[in-house]
C-alpha cells in the first residue's frame, strides 16, 4: 500500500509515473502461453518482471479476467498477490452501488482475508452518490479514483451537462473533494482531454489524476503534462495495450519493456522540465 508521500517518493526514485495497464487478452496472448497451466498469470507475470522497475503502479481491468469465468478470477487474485509492494496497484473495476452493495464490492478487492485481493486503488463511477462510495474509504490507506473525465468519445454524453455547478464531471470533482482529501481521492480523466487538464487542475490542484488514454487511444503525454502537472507530478499515465501487446511473439515481455522504457524516458525528461 503506498501513501501519497510514499507515491511522490517512488515517482522522483524511478524517474517515472507510468501506470502498466494489465488488461489479458487470451486471444491476444504468445501462442506458446496457451500451453501454460494458467496462460493469463505467467502472461502477466512476465510483463510485471520486465517492467516494475520502470513503472509506479499497475491497473490490472477486472473485465479482462471476469470475461473468462473462474480461471479469470483466479489470475487476477494471483496477478494482485504477485504485484510489486512499492509500486501502486489499482483494480480498474469502476464499480458503483448501494452502500451494503457497495461494503462487498469493497472486500472483494480490498479485504485479502476474504477474497485472496489486496488492491491499493479502486476506479469507482460516481453516478450513485456519497453512500457509494463510502463503504471504499473505510478502508484506511486505500485509494478511491473516481471517474471525472473519461477518454471514451461517448464522455460528451454525460460528462460536459450543464449543472448548477458547471459541467457535470466539474461538480462530480468539487463534490467528492468534500468526501476525502487528495491523500485518498483520484479522479480519472483521459489523456485524450488534454485541453481540460488547466480546468480540471482548477478544482483538483493537488489530487493526483489516473490518466489512460496514451498509446492505443492517441493521447499525447506532452499535453497531459503541460496542461495537468503538479509541482509534485500528480499524474499517473496509463497505458495498456502499447506495452503489454507490443510484439505477439516469444519476446513479447522484451518488446514490453522497450515500449515501457521510452515512455519512462520521456517521463523523466518531463519531471526534469518541471523541476520535479
Ligand atoms: O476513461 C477511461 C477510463 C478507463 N480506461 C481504461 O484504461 C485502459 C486503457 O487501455 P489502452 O490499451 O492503453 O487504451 C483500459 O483498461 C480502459 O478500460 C480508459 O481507457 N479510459
Amino acid at each position: 500500500m503506498l501513501s501519497r508521500e510514499q507515491l511522490i517518493a517512488e515517482i522522483k526514485k524511478k524517474r517515472s509515473f507510468l501506470c502498466v495497464g494489465l488488461d489479458p487478452d487470451l486471444d491476444k496472448l504468445p501462442d506458446f502461453l496457451k500451453s501454460y497451466p494458467e496462460p493469463i498469470f505467467e502472461f502477466n507475470k512476465r510483463i510485471i518482471d520486465a517492467t516494475r522497475d520502470l513503472c509506479v503502479a499497475y491497473k490490472p481491468n477486472s473485465a479482462f479476467f471476469e470475461s473468462y469465468g473462474i480461471k479469470g478470477l483466479q489470475a487476477l487474485i494471483d496477478t494482485c498477490k504477485y504485484l510489486p509492494k512499492d509500486t501502486l496497484n489499482i483494480i480498474d473495476a469502476k464499480r458503483g452501488d448501494i452502500g451494503n452493495t457497495s461494503d462487498k464490492y469493497a472486500r472483494a478487492f480490498f479485504d485479502e482475508s476474504t477474497s485472496g485481493m489486496n488492491f491499493d486503488a479502486i476506479t469507482i463511477t460516481p453516478y450513485m452518490g456519497n453512500d457509494s462510495v463510502k463503504p471504499y474509504l473505510a478502508y484506511e490507506g486505500k485509494w478511491v479514483i473516481i471517474l471525472a473525465l473519461t477518454s471514451s468519445v461517448g464522455s460528451k454524453d454525460f460528462q460536459y451537462l450543464e449543472t448548477e455547478g458547471g459541467y457535470l464531471y466539474e461538480t462530480i470533482i468539487k463534490k467528492a473533494n468534500t468526501w476525502a482529501g487528495a491523500d485518498r481521492i483520484m479522479y480519472v480523466v483521459g489523456a485524450t482531454k488534454s485541453t481540460e487538464f488547466t480546468n480540471i487542475r482548477a478544482y483538483a490542484p493537488d489530487n493526483f489524476l489516473l490518466v489512460p488514454g496514451v498509446g492505443a487511444q492517441g493521447g499525447s503525454l506532452e499535453d497531459v503534462c503541460k496542461y495537468g502537472m503538479t509541482k509534485d507530478c500528480g499524474l499517473l499515465v496509463n497505458s495498456s495495450r502499447s506495452i503489454i501487446y507490443a510484439s505477439s511473439g516469444e519476446d513479447f515481455a522484451e518488446a514490453a519493456r522497450a515500449e515501457a522504457l521510452k515512455l519512462q524516458q520521456q517521463m523523466a525528461e518531463e519531471l526534469e522540465k518541471a523541476g520535479i
